[in-house]
C-alpha cells in the first residue's frame, strides 16, 4: 500500500497483496512487448475471432457477423476423461455454495496465502442473477465421481455502446480452474463452451477483463487504493510504516470525518431510480466504452434487488444521491464491498475492501466539452466530496481500505483523496469486435492521466 517501504519482506508482502487486488494470478502488462507472449504462441487465442496485437485497425466494426444460432453445434466440446459438464444452478443454496467454494479456494491468493477473496452468497446472487441472467450461462465442470466443482465460467446478458455503436454482448466473469487442474488447456474449452451457449442466445459479442495480456487490450486501467483503516492495515501486514513516519502520522495523515460532510446526501431509494438514471445516463454520455441500464437493471445493480426495498444484497452494494434544496437529484455515487479473508491471524478474521462503482454528477453538465478547464474545475470540485463522503461511509462500514480504477473521470480526485497507485493493470476486452483503443486514464509513464482522464465507463465486478 505505501509506496515508500524499506525491509525488503515487507516490500514483498505488498507486491503480493497488490498482485491480489488486481483480481489476477499474473500481471503480465508491464512486460515488454519482446517479454510478452507472442501472437502466434498463443495456440487458443489465435484462432478466436480477436484482434491480433500488431492488427491495424481501420474500422471498428465485427470480426465476423455471418452466422446464425443454427450454425452453432448443439452438443459441447468432450469433456477430459473423468470430469463432466455442468449447469451450475445458483438457485440452489448448495450449487451456489459450490462456486463460491471453488472461487475463495482457488480464484486468487497472496503468495504466503495470508488473505484470500470471501465470497459470499448474497455477492453471488447480486452479480449473477441480474434482469436477463440465464441459468445455462453459469457453466461448470465437476468430477464425475464425486460432483466436486472444479471449474466455472459465467455470462450475464449487457447492452454495450462502443463509440456510437450498440452491441447486444455478454459479460465474461468469474472464471476459475481449480488449482490441481490448472495448465492442461481447460481454459480455452471453457471458453469454447460459455461461447458456444451465449451464440445458441444469437449473441455474438462480450466484454471481459483480465490483469493477463491477451490478444489485444481496447483499454488498460490503473488499480488505485486509499487506506482507511492504516492501523489495521500496518498490524495485519498489508502495509508497513514507511521511513521516517510515525503510527500516528500515518493514521493522521488517511483521517477522516466521522459521518458525510456533502448537504443532502443520503442513500439512494425505490423512489429516485427514474430520476437518478436518467442523470447517470446523460453523465455517461461522455464516455466511449458504456453499460447501458434498463431501468430494472439499474434498479438490480443499485439497489441489490428488483423486488424488495430492502433486499439481502445491502451489504454488498451501496450507492448514494445527493438531493439539492429543490428536491433535484444532482449526484449519484456506488460503491461495493468484496473483503478478504485473513488467514491465521490470530485478532482480525476479515480485511474490510469497498471498490468504487458507478457515478454521475451534472456539475459540468453545462459544458459542452468535459475538458474544458472550467468544467473539469466544477467536475473536480464536486467529485472530491462526493467520493470524499463515499470513503467516510465505507469506513464507518468496517471497510480497511478502498479501491478504484483510472477510469471514468477518477483522475480528478485520485491524487487528492490519497489513493496511492497499485501495480496491478487491468485490461478491457472485447470478444468478436474491432474498435480503436479507448483511454484508460493513465499516461504513458502509466501515471494518473489528469488531464485526458479516461473513457472508459464501464466498471466490471
Ligand atoms: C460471444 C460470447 C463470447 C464469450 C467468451 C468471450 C471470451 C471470454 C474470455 C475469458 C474471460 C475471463 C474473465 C475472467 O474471469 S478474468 C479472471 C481469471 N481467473 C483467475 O485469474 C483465477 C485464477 N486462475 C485460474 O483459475 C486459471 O489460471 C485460469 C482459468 C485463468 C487459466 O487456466 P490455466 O492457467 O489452467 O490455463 P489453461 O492451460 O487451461 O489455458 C491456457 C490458455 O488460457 C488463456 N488464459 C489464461 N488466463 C486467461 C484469462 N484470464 N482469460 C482468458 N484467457 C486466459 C491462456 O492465454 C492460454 O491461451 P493461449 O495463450 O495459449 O492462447
Amino acid at each position: 500500500m505505501e509506496r515508500k517501504l524499506n525491509p525488503e519482506t515487507d516490500k514483498k508482502k505488498i507486491e503480493d497483496v497488490l498482485r491480489l487486488l488486481k483480481l489476477n494470478d499474473v500481471d503480465l502488462s508491464k512486460l515488454s512487448e519482446q517479454q510478452r507472449k507472442e501472437m502466434k504462441d498463443h495456440k487458443f487465442w489465435k484462432t478466436q475471432p480477436v484482434p491480433s496485437f500488431d492488427e491495424k485497425i481501420e474500422e471498428e466494426g465485427p470480426i465476423h457477423s455471418d452466422k446464425t444460432p443454427d450454425d452453432i453445434p448443439n452438443e459441447p466440446l468432450p469433456m477430459l476423461p473423468d470430469f463432466e459438464w455442468c449447469t451450475v444452478d445458483i438457485e440452489d443454496e448448495g450449487q451456489l455454495e459450490n462456486v463460491f467454494v471453488l472461487l475463495n479456494e482457488n480464484y486468487v491468493e497472496d503468495r504466503d496465502a495470508e488473505f484470500r477473496f470471501n465470497y459470499t452468497k448474497d455477492f453471488f446472487k447480486w452479480a449473477l442473477k441480474c434482469p436477463g441472467w440465464k441459468p445455462e450461462w453459469n457453466v461448470g465442470v465437476r468430477v464425475k465421481s464425486t460432483g466436486k466443482l472444479v471449474s466455472f465460467i459465467s455470462a450475464i446478458p449487457v447492452d454495450l455502446r462502443v463509440r456510437s455503436k450498440f452491441l447486444k454482448s455478454v459479460e465474461i466473469n468469474f472464471l476459475c480452474i481449480h488449482k490441481q487442474l490448472r495448465s492442461k488447456r481447460l481454459a480455452p474449452v471453457l471458453i469454447k463452451e460459455i461461447t458456444r451457449r451465449v451464440n445458441k442466445e444469437n449473441i455474438w459479442h462480450a466484454l471481459y477483463t483480465a490483469g493477463t495480456v491477451l490478444p489485444s487490450p481496447i483499454s488498460t486501467c490503473r488499480y488505485t487504493h486509499r487506506p482507511l483503516n492504516w492501523s489495521k492495515l500496518c498490524e495485519v501486514g498489508f502495509t508497513a510504516l514507511p521511513e521516517g513516519k510515525t503510527n500516528p502520522q500515518m493514521v493522521a495523515q488517511y483521517t477522516l470525518p466521522k459521518g458525510p460532510l456533502m448537504k443532502g446526501f443520503r442513500p439512494l431509494e425505490l423512489k429516485d431510480i427514474d430520476e437518478t438514471l436518467s442523470l447517470f445516463n446523460r453523465y455517461q454520455e461522455r464516455f466511449d466504452l458504456v453499460q447501458l441500464f434498463s431501468k430494472e437493471e439499474f434498479k438490480h445493480w443499485f439497489l441489490g434487488s428488483t423486488d424488495s426495498k430492502v433486499s439481502t444484497e445491502s451489504e454488498v452494494i451501496y450507492s448514494y444521491v445527493v438531493e439539492n434544496e429543490n428536491g433535484k437529484i444532482v449526484d449519484f455515487v456506488s460503491f461495493y464491498s468484496l473483503p478478504f479473508t485473513i488467514l491465521n491471524n490470530a485478532v482480525y478474521k476479515n480485511l474490510g475492501i469497498g471498490y468504487l462503482f458507478y457515478y454521475a454528477s451534472d456539475a459540468d453538465f453545462t459544458y459542452t466539452d468535459r475538458l474544458n478547464p472550467e468544467a473539469s474545475e466544477k467536475l473536480k470540485k464536486r467529485l472530491n466530496s462526493l467520493v470524499k463522503d463515499v470513503l467516510i461511509i465505507a469506513k464507518s462500514n468496517k471497510m480497511d481500505v478502498f479501491n478504484a480504477l483510472t477510469s471514468q473521470d477518477n483522475s480528478l480526485f485520485l491524487d487528492d483523496l490519497k489513493f496511492g497507485p497499485g501495480d496491478g493493470f487491468l485490461n478491457f476486452y472485447l470478444f468478436n469486435y474491432r474498435a480503436f483503443p479507448v483511454h484508460g486514464g493513465i499516461t504513458e509513464t502509466k501515471k494518473y492521466d489528469v488531464e485526458k482522464r479516461s473513457d472508459v465507463g464501464i466498471v466490471m465486478l
